[in-house]
C-alpha cells in the first residue's frame, strides 16, 4: 500500500483533544476507509502541525486521518468484537491446543501462580489491587500483565542491545501461536488459557509489539500526533486488552465504545505521565519523547533537555504537558465507574497512584531531569481506601443519564 503523509492544521495544545476539552469533542464516526499507512514516513514541517496519513473514503475521496482517529477505529473494532463474542459465547479454543502441548491442565495453576508472583514482584500495589477481583479475572489480568512486562523487557531489559526487529517478529509469531492455542512456555500457556476464557482480540497485543519496534527505530517525536500513536501502542493497548477481562457492570448504561475509549485514555494518561517522570533518564539514553514542535514553541531544544537546567521556560512547558496528561486521566475516570464492581478498585488505585506522580513532578519544581518523582509509601497506602470508596460509587451512566 502506498504511504502518503499530509500535514493538517492543528488546533494546538489548548483547545483540542490533545490538550483541550475532551467532553465537548465529538468522536469521529465509524469509517470504512482504506488507510494508506499508519506507521512510517515523516516530513519536516512547521510547529503545531499534525502529521497524518491519508485514507480513502468509501466515496473515493482522500481524507486526512489523525492518530486519534486511527486509534479510535481500533476502539470501535474491539467494542464490536466484545459485543459480538458476548452474544455468541464462543467455546474455549484451548482445550484443543493443550492436548497437543503436553502442558497438563493442572500445570495451568502453576503457570498462573507464577504470573501472580511476577506481578507481585514488579508491581506490588497493583498486585494488591487485583486481589479483590474474582479469581478468574485476577489470574487473567496477571497473565496479561506478564506478557506485557516480557514484551517491554525485550526492548528495555538486560538483553535490549541485542534485540532486533527480527526478534520482535519472532515474538509476534509466538503471540499468534499462543492465540491459536499453541503456547510456547508456561507463561504463554496462562495467556492462552485466558484468551480462551475472555473475548480478547489479538490486535492490541500486536500493536504493543509495534510500539516496541518503534522504540528500536525512533528516538524523537515530531508532534503530539506521533506521540499519541506511540502511547497507544505501548500503553493504550493495555487498556484495550484489559476491558474484556475487567468486564462492564451489568447495570451500566454506558456504550461499550465509551468504556473502551476510557480504557484507552487511561493507558495514554499513564504513558504520558511515565514520559514526564522519566525525561532525565530517557535523555541519558539519547531519547526525547516530548513533542519536538511543542518544545520549539516553548523556545526549548533537545540541548536544553540534555543540559537539564530547570528554567521558567521549562516550567511553563511542563505545566502544559501535565495539564494534558490530567485531561486524559479525567476522561478515564468516567469509564472506571462503568466497570464491573470488583474490577473497579485496582483500576481506581492505579489511576490515583499514577496521577499522583504528576503532583510529585510539581512538588519537585518540575525538576524531572535529576529528581525522580516518587509517590511515597504513605500516600500509596492512603490511595487504596480512597480507591475502594470510589469503587463503590454508582456508574456515571446511571448518575447522569446516558454516557
Ligand atoms: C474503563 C477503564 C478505565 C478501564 C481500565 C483499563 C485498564 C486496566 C487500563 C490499564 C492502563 C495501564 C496500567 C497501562 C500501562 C501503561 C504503562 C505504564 C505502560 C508501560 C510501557 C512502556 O513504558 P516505558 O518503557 O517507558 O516504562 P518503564 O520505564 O518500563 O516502566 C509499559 C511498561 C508497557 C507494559 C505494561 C505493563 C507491564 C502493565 C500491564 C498492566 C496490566 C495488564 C494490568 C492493567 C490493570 C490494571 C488494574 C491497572
Ligand atoms: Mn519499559
Amino acid at each position: 500500500m502506498a504511504i502518503m503523509l499530509v500535514r493538517a492544521a492543528s488546533p494546538g495544545l489548548s483547545d483540542s483533544h490533545h490538550g483541550g476539552n475532551l467532553k465537548k469533542k465529538k468522536r469521529a464516526p465509524a469509517r470504512r476507509w482504506m488507510l494508506c499507512s499508519l506507521k512510517y514516513g515523516i516530513e519536516p514541517g512547521r510547529s503545531s502541525a499534525v502529521y497524518s496519513s491519508l485514507a480513502v473514503s468509501p466515496a473515493g475521496e482522500a481524507v486526512v486521518v489523525s492518530s486519534e482517529q486511527k486509534v479510535y477505529d481500533v476502539v470501535l473494532k474491539q467494542a464490536a468484537l466484545l459485543k459480538q463474542q458476548l452474544r455468541t459465547q464462543a467455546p474455549p479454543v484451548l482445550d484443543v491446543g493443550l492436548q497437543d502441548l503436553e502442558i497438563p491442565r493442572n500445570g495451568l495453576k502453576e503457570a498462573y501462580d507464577r504470573c501472580g508472583e511476577i506481578c507481585e514482584e514488579y508491581a506490588k500495589t497493583f498486585y494488591l489491587g487485583t486481589l479483590l477481583m474474582t479469581e478468574e479475572r485476577r489470574r487473567a489480568i496477571w497473565a496479561i500483565y506478564v506478557w506485557c512486562r516480557r514484551t517491554d523487557e525485550l526492548v528495555d531489559g538486560p538483553n535490549a542491545n541485542y534485540i532486533t526487529p527480527t526478534a520482535l517478529d519472532r515474538w509476534e509469531k509466538r503471540l499468534e501461536d499462543l492465540f491459536a492455542g499453541r503456547p510456547y512456555d508456561m507463561l504463554d500457556a496462562a495467556l492462552s488459557d485466558t484468551i480462551s476464557r475472555f473475548p480478547i482480540d489479538i490486535q492490541p497485543f500486536r500493536d504493543m509489539i509495534e510500539g516496541m519496534r518503534s522504540d528500536l527505530r525512533k528516538a524523537r517525536y515530531k508532534n503530539f500526533d506521533e506521540l499519541y500513536m506511540y502511547c497507544y501502542y505501548v500503553a493504550g493497548t493495555v487498556g484495550l486488552m484489559s476491558v474484556p477481562v475487567m468486564g462492564i457492570a451489568p447495570e451500566s448504561k454506558a456504550t461499550t465504545e465509551s468504556v473502551y475509549s476510557a480504557a484507552l485514555a487511561l493507558g495514554i494518561a499513564n504513558q504520558l505521565t511515565n514520559i514526564l517522570r522519566d525525561v532525565g533518564e530517557d535523555a541519558r539514553r539519547g531519547r526525547v519523547y516530548l513533542p519536538q514542535d511543542e518544545l520549539a514553541q516553548a523556545g526549548l531544544s533537545d540541548e536544553d533537555i540534555f543540559k537539564g537546567v530547570v528554567t521558567n521556560r521549562w516550567r511553563n512547558f511542563m505545566k502544559k504537558q501535565i495539564k494534558r496528561a490530567r485531561m486524559f486521566f479525567e476522561e478515564a475516570e468516567r469509564g472506571v465507574t462503568e466497570l464491573s464492581q470488583a474490577s473497579r478498585w485496582p483500576v481506581w488505585a492505579s489511576l490515583l497512584l499514577y496521577r499522583q506522580i504528576l503532583d510529585e513532578i510539581e512538588a519537585n519544581d518540575y525538576n524531572n531531569f535529576t529528581k525522580r518523582a516518587y509517590v511515597g509509601k504513605g500516600k500509596k497506602l492512603l490511595a487504596l481506601p480512597v480507591a475502594y470508596g470510589k469503587s463503590l460509587l454508582l456508574p456515571c451512566s446511571l448518575r447522569n443519564g446516558q454516557n
